[in-house]
């Protein structure tokens, strides 16, 4: 069968893999063996290749080993990111108050005429967060979050921060070539989740996808019991050496959503859920770069 599909022109490819992705979405994330021994083959084109030229003398928050780690495992997390026990407070608290003064809306699935809100499948409330108005569209404009970016500002000072590691990665990763980054403040209650998904599928149009999920937790004294861990499953889709097989499949570890923590996954290949959250509320800023 791999030879058969790989030969396919590319056109008829796509076609497939956006089928298969249908498919997976409508089954909830779950797809079949066969589904996914095809999409593997396809994919195989559309993967993200983060250490053959790396431009060392740009290092700084990436080293050669983070790279690797990404590429090849998918993810990395860094603790004590920020390392400043009042800022990381602040950016709590700052959060919190958005969620409390009711500028977060229930999250949805899917854009415009699609969109639905399911609490059973997603539980938590979210803003927009467009930091730099003027450089938005008129569309970027309309959407809510915009006008409040001057209430956190210290949000806005660590989300400077993923900035510059956006901006990092584009010296030192050339070929990866950044397009634009997007970023997302998440709140969720007692009770909330977020089943299984990925953050992206693969497409042609591999750049105007988001490509690497950046998540930032603030929640300070979060203990074992005060669930909401993020169940990241280990099977990465990026690696050409790896067979997927149900077993692979189903390989995860939780991560706990602890204060100053920094996960950073490649978005299109990582399937992960939110587990419910005991106690609220359960902050998550992410920023997702393109
Ligand atoms: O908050 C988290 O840990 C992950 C949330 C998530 O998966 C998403 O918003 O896509
Ligand atoms: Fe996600």
């Amino acid at each position: 069968m791999e030879d058969i599909i790989s030969k396919l022109p590319s056109n008829i490819k796509y076609q497939i893999l956006n089928q298969l992705n249908k498919d997976t979405a409508a089954t909830e994330g779950q797809p079949q063996p066969a589904t996914n021994q095809i999409r593997n083959i396809i994919s195989q084109e559309y993967l993200i290749d983060l250490c053959s030229d790396i431009k060392s003398e740009h290092l700084s928050f990436f080293t050669k080993d983070r790279l690797h780690q990404l590429e090849y495992d998918g993810y990395f997390v860094v603790d004590d990111f920020l390392n400043d026990r009042d800022f990381v407070e602040r950016v709590h608290n700052e959060s919190v108050k958005q969620y409390q003064d009711q500028l977060l809306k229930p999250a949805s699935m899917n854009k415009g005429a699609d969109r639905w809100h399911d609490k059973q499948i997603r539980g938590d409330s979210i803003l927009w967060i467009h930091r730099d108005p003027l450089k938005n569209n008129s569309n970027e404009l309309n959407r809510p979050g915009v006008e409040i970016y001057e209430s956190i500002p210290n949000v806005n000072k660590l989300l400077d921060r993923l900035d510059d590691i956006k901006n990092e990665l584009d010296l030192v990763v050339p070929s990866f070539k950044v397009q634009k980054s997007q970023t997302q403040l998440a709140v969720y209650p007692s009770g909330g989740k977020y089943v299984k998904h990925r953050d992206s599928f693969f497409s042609n149009d591999q750049l105007n996808q988001r490509r690497i999920t950046m998540i930032y937790y603030s929640n300070l004294n979060w203990t074992k019991g005060d669930g909401g861990e993020l169940r990241l499953y280990t099977y990465n889709k990026n690696r050409k050496d790896l067979n997927a097989n149900d077993k692979e499949q189903d390989h995860y570890i939780d991560i706990d959503p602890k204060a100053d923590r920094l996960l950073i996954f490649l978005s299109p290949f990582m399937e992960h859920e939110v587990l419910e959250c005991i106690k609220e509320p359960r902050v998550a800023i992410t920023t997702w770069i393109y």
